[in-house]
């Protein structure tokens, strides 16, 4: 099976090109874990499937490290459009993925040898009812700055789906989180029967914030792309930012640029890179 591992501000994935590879439908959780090892694989924060789509001019699957499935992956997202846009699959600077969270757009900005360093992803409108997150309680349907018990401990937060869930907690000092321990215990709480990726947040103005990120399946990682985009939507939902404006995301690997416009929709861009291509024997 040929590979390419791609990554976005250091959150990596093994690429499949399901245009020209046949995998098992069955096999395909275990088969995440065993390249994502980092010991016996090749290493990676999960695998992500481009193929083909009957609705869009690409489809992306994502499955985290843990073989886990998810929904949407920023990240994932802007690797696919440059493979897609680098291999011939698409003609046009402007396209369509298929998730399984919905239809995105993907712009990508190729430059005179015709690679793709950077990508625009139109995410589309965040869900922000209780519903769609999911998560289970009996308040307002917006979950905003809501308090939340977590072991004992008093907590806020406010939840988004950018098509997968996130939980985003605010804080004056990124470098004192304890994300280590809220990461894992918000991620599998009662309260999120799909379980949640975990966010902080530090405001440094409405246009720049620092991020980091306990990823849903996988754990710490360098960056977060739709965590990203639900950590500005988040921004403006609690009143430290506006719709409209760009917001820099300082994130571990490096830094985004996210708008949530005033017609709904979230745009985020920033890198996306290959880093090797190769032959998967296991
Ligand atoms: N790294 C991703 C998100 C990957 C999926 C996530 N862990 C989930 O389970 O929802 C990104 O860049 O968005």
């Amino acid at each position: 099976m040929n590979f390419t591992k791609m990554h976005g501000l250091g959150n990596s994935y093994i690429y499949i090109d399901l245009f020209k590879e046949d995998l098992n439908e069955e096999t395909l959780p275990e088969l995440a874990i065993k390249v994502a090892d980092k010991n016996t694989g090749i290493g990676s924060d999960g695998m992500i499937l481009i193929g083909p789509s009957e609705i869009a001019d690409v489809s992306m699957r994502v499955f985290n490290n843990d073989g886990s499935e998810a929904m949407n992956c920023g990240n994932g997202l802007r690797c696919v459009a440059k493979f897609a846009y680098e291999n011939n699959y698409v003609s046009q600077t402007v396209f369509k993925i298929e998730t399984k969270g919905g239809l995105v757009e993907a712009t990508v900005h190729p430059d005179q040898n015709q690679k793709v360093p950077t990508v625009t992803i139109n995410m589309g409108a965040p869900r922000l009812n209780r519903s769609q997150i999911p998560m289970i309680g009996s308040q307002k349907d917006q979950v905003v700055n809501e308090p939340f018990q977590l072991n004992e401990q008093d907590i806020h937060l406010t939840a988004v789906s950018m098509g997968n869930p996130h939980a985003v907690l605010f804080t004056d000092n990124i470098q004192s989180i304890p994300l280590l321990v809220v990461g894992p215990a918000l991620e599998k709480h009662s309260r999120f029967p799909e379980w949640v990726n975990v966010e902080y947040v530090e405001v440094v103005s409405e246009n720049e914030i620092h991020f980091r990120v306990w990823e849903r399946g996988t754990g710490i990682t360098q960056a977060c792309g739709t965590g990203a985009c639900a950590a500005v939507v988040a921004t403006i939902l609690n009143g430290f930012s506006q719709k409209g404006k760009e917001v820099k995301v300082h994130l571990l690997g490096g830094d985004l640029h996210i708008t949530w416009k005033e017609n709904g929709d979230v745009l985020m861009n920033g890198a996306a890179e290959t880093i090797c291509e190769g032959v998967w024997l296991g």
